[in-house]
This record gives structure tokens, C-alpha cells and sequence, in this order.
């Protein structure tokens, strides 16, 4: 069997070509395997427990933005489903990034827009009006800093994020290391080893 590649960034590259950056926490993964984004990100930092904040980026963010989301640690809860994610899809944005739970999962899976978060979790959430939060300043998930308009690409492995200013010169080492990798496919198809291969002993 001959399997095909996919033509579009994939997490994992970007960020062996960005020179290891970026990484967000491997827990955040798909709602959906198959689900995958690339665009720019637009950060949201709101308070554990409340999901208010979530509300109004879904309205402040701009057409193809990414939503990236910082929870305050506060993990247990369900931010995001099917409600927030039809308002999301409307507004032409392109995905969302969580660092904490969604919820409606099969829901999610079925409007088909591209949910990635650290779980899937039942418990809801409050909105506080005086709840503290921020709309498109820099959060910090895990050990990455998030500015609006770096680049998220978001796939099956997980999300990686890159700063604006490299984006361009990112998706050019992507592209030639993706190049090179099929080359290296195609000798080991040919029945290459991949000690010759990637010269190694
Ligand atoms: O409304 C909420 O709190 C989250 C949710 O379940 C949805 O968006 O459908
Ligand atoms: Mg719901």
C-alpha cells in the first residue's frame, strides 16, 4: 500500500523547523483526529471557572483568527460546545486552542469546526461580569508566550505556536523539510534502509 501525504503544515514540522519552539502542552490534542488549523492567534486570558471571557473574543476577534485560550489553571471545566462553537463558525473564525475543558464533544465533532483542548469535560462554567480576564494581549501556556497574530498549526499530534515575525521564514523550512522527508520516503519505499537513508551507523 502506498499512503498519501497531506499537503498542509503539520505540527510536528513547524516545530522541528522553528528550531524546537513552541510546543504547547501535549495534553491539548483534537476534539476530532481529524481536525486541523493553521492562522494567526488571537489570545484570551479569563478566570478559572468562568467562560464569560470566551464569550465576548468570539465577537472581538477578527475573521480567521485562531482563539487561544488560557483558563487560569483551571482545568475542570467545560468552557466551550456546540453553542459557542455554531457563534465561532458564524463569525468566520478559524479554530480554538483551550488550555483546559470543552465540552458537547460529539457535538463538536459534527459542526466539524476545529476544537483543540486539554480534555472533554461535563462541568460548566459561571460568567461573571467582573470576572478578570484579557482580550489579545499575550498569555503564556505551558512555557510558550502567545501575541496576537503568531502562527498556530494545530493537528493531530498537537499545537504549535510561532512568533509573527518568523512565520514566513517557518513555513519555508517547513515546506523544504517536508520536500526533504519525501525524498527520504520515497528511497525507503525503494528499499532503502533508514540508517543509509539519514547516514547513520
Ligand atoms: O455555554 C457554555 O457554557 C459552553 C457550552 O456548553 C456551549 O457552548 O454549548
Ligand atoms: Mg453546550
Amino acid at each position: 500500500m502506498t499512503a498519501t501525504r497531506t499537503a498542509t503544515l503539520t505540527s510536528a514540522t513547524v516545530h522541528e523547523a522553528a528550531g524546537r519552539i513552541g510546543a504547547l502542552p501535549s495534553a491539548i490534542k483534537p476534539v476530532h483526529p481529524a481536525m486541523h488549523v493553521e492562522g494567526p492567534a488571537f489570545p484570551v486570558r479569563m478566570p478559572a471557572g468562568d467562560n464569560l471571557w470566551l464569550h465576548r473574543a468570539v465577537y472581538a476577534a477578527s475573521p480567521g483568527e485562531i482563539l487561544v485560550i488560557d483558563c487560569g489553571g483551571g482545568f475542570e471545566h467545560g468552557y466551550f460546545g456546540e453553542v459557542l462553537a455554531e457563534a465561532a463558525l458564524a463569525r468566520g473564525l478559524a479554530g480554538l486552542v483551550i488550555h483546559g475543558g470543552v465540552r458537547d464533544a460529539r457535538r463538536l465533532g459534527e459542526i466539524g469546526w476545529p476544537v483543540f483542548a486539554e480534555r472533554v469535560c461535563i462541568r460548566g462554567t459561571g460568567k461573571d461580569p467582573h470576572g478578570d480576564g484579557e482580550l489579545g494581549e499575550p498569555i503564556t501556556i505551558g512555557d510558550v508566550e502567545i501575541r496576537r497574530g503568531d502562527l498556530v498549526v494545530a493537528d493531530t499530534d498537537g499545537v504549535v505556536c510561532v512568533p509573527a515575525d518568523r512565520a514566513e521564514e517557518v513555513r519555508a523550512a517547513s515546506a523544504a523539510r517536508d520536500e526533504a522527508e519525501h525524498g527520504y520516503i520515497s528511497r525507503l519505499r525503494a528499499g532503502e534502509s533508514t540508517l543509509a537513508v539519514y547516514g547513520l551507523r
